[in-house]
């Protein structure tokens, strides 16, 4: 089968070069452009120069895409952004997938009122597709626009889904309480994530108000088909990558770990980056993979159900899902191009 032609948006990212990370090893994919409005012209190896040797094309500008004969578009730009590419472009041939937030929720009104900016292209909400292949496989294959889930989103969604979908948790009040490394935040520093502010330190940030909060509630809603109330804590934690969210809810009727586990093993028994864990998951465990690590279990005395998700934030959390989904959307093997083992220690 000939190779598909993909081109990858913002080039000069963290996602735009773990993209291409990916897909320079890939059986079915072709890089055909490879965009940047801040470093056009250059090798992408000059502003990347691990990639030395490796990939080097020249980078092109985002207009000299539109154009191209191209079979998928990955859209590694920040949330704002995105969105006018995906309305000057969305009757063109190829489909997309876009990394950022502009077409995760449910309409205009409520992207407005988390994300405090104005969104200009409501349609997109109607084509769009929340890339999580564990919810909606089916619907990503047939989708022309796919938006890639968030980071916290797809640990703690990930996390959470067997127990909504059998009926087994109160859906008034679940608390999830995440850690993330500081590659989420994007390449450029802030001052909460220069070196100082980071380095030997711990905060909880985005308290009450983050934007993945409405992200998690509105999908598990839809997923449970019903309403669910959802409190939301992200924290910044000192590494580069890598995403812990600790879920916690109310079982509505009596349950055992060991149910607890059958529940999660059937449910995802078909998943190939679903890895359910018998031990505390950490990290590093799934470091520069597409895989999402769970542990259940029961705590008794509290009444309470504790899951744990793991995911790589670049990876699971952004690229690697962003490439699970092309795969499906192009009719190539789901796993394709992901089969990558951690990096441990
Ligand atoms: N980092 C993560 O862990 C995750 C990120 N995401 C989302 O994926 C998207 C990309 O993330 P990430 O790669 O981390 O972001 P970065 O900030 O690292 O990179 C975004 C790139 O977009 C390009 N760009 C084009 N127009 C603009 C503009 N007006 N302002 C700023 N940048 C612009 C820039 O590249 P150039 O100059 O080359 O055009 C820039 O390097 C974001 O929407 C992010 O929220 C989602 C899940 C996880
Ligand atoms: C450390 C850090 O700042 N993380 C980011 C996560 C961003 C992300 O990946 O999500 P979106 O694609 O929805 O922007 C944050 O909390 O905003």
């Amino acid at each position: 089968m000939a190779k598909k032609n993909i081109a990858i948006v913002g080039a000069t990212g963290y996602t735009g070069s773990e993209l291409v990370r990916v897909l320079i090893n890939h059986p079915g994919v072709n890089i055909a452009a490879i965009t940047s409005e801040s470093r056009k012209g250059e090798k992408f190896s000059d502003v990347h120069p691990q990639f030395q040797g490796l990939f080097e094309p020249e980078l092109v500008g985002i207009d000299d895409i539109s154009e191209m004969d191209l079979d998928l578009v990955f859209l590694a730009l920040p949330h704002g952004v995105s969105m006018d590419f995906v309305k000057a472009n969305h009757d063109k041939a190829f489909k997309i997938v876009d990394l950022s937030g502009d077409f995760r929720l449910s309409n205009k009104e409520v992207y407005e009122a988390w994300y405090k900016k104005e969104h200009n292209f409501e349609a997109g909400f109607e084509q769009a597709v929340f890339g999580a292949p564990e919810l909606f496989r089916e619907r990503i294959k047939d989708a022309r626009l796919v938006a890639n889930p968030g980071c916290f989103p797809t640990s703690s969604i990930l996390a959470l889904a067997p127990l909504l979908k059998e009926g087994l948790i109160d859906k008034s009040r679940i608390v999830i309480d995440s850690k993330t490394g500081v590659t989420g935040a994007g390449i450029k520093a802030k001052p909460n994530t220069h070196y100082p502010m980071v380095n030997d330190n711990f905060t909880a940030y985005g308290i009450k108000s983050h934007r993945h909060t409405i992200e998690i509630q509105e999908i598990i809603s839809k997923y449970a088909n019903d309403e669910v109330t959802v409190l939301f804590t992200p924290h910044l934690l000192p590494v580069d990558r890598g995403i812990l969210s600790t879920c916690y809810s109310t079982p509505v009727k009596s349950v055992s770990t060991e149910e607890l586990e059958k529940v999660f093993e059937e449910y995802y028994a078909n998943e190939p980056f679903v890895r359910l864990r018998n031990s505390l998951p950490s990290l590093k465990q799934v470091r520069g993979t597409n895989y999402c690590d769970i542990y259940v279990t029961y705590d008794g005395r509290t009444n309470s159900i504790i899951t744990i998700g793991v995911i790589d934030n670049l990876m699971k959390g952004a690229a690697g899902q962003a490439v699970q989904n092309m795969n499906l959307m192009l009719g190539l093997n789901e796993t394709d191009g992901l089969s990558i083992a951690p990096i441990q220690p």
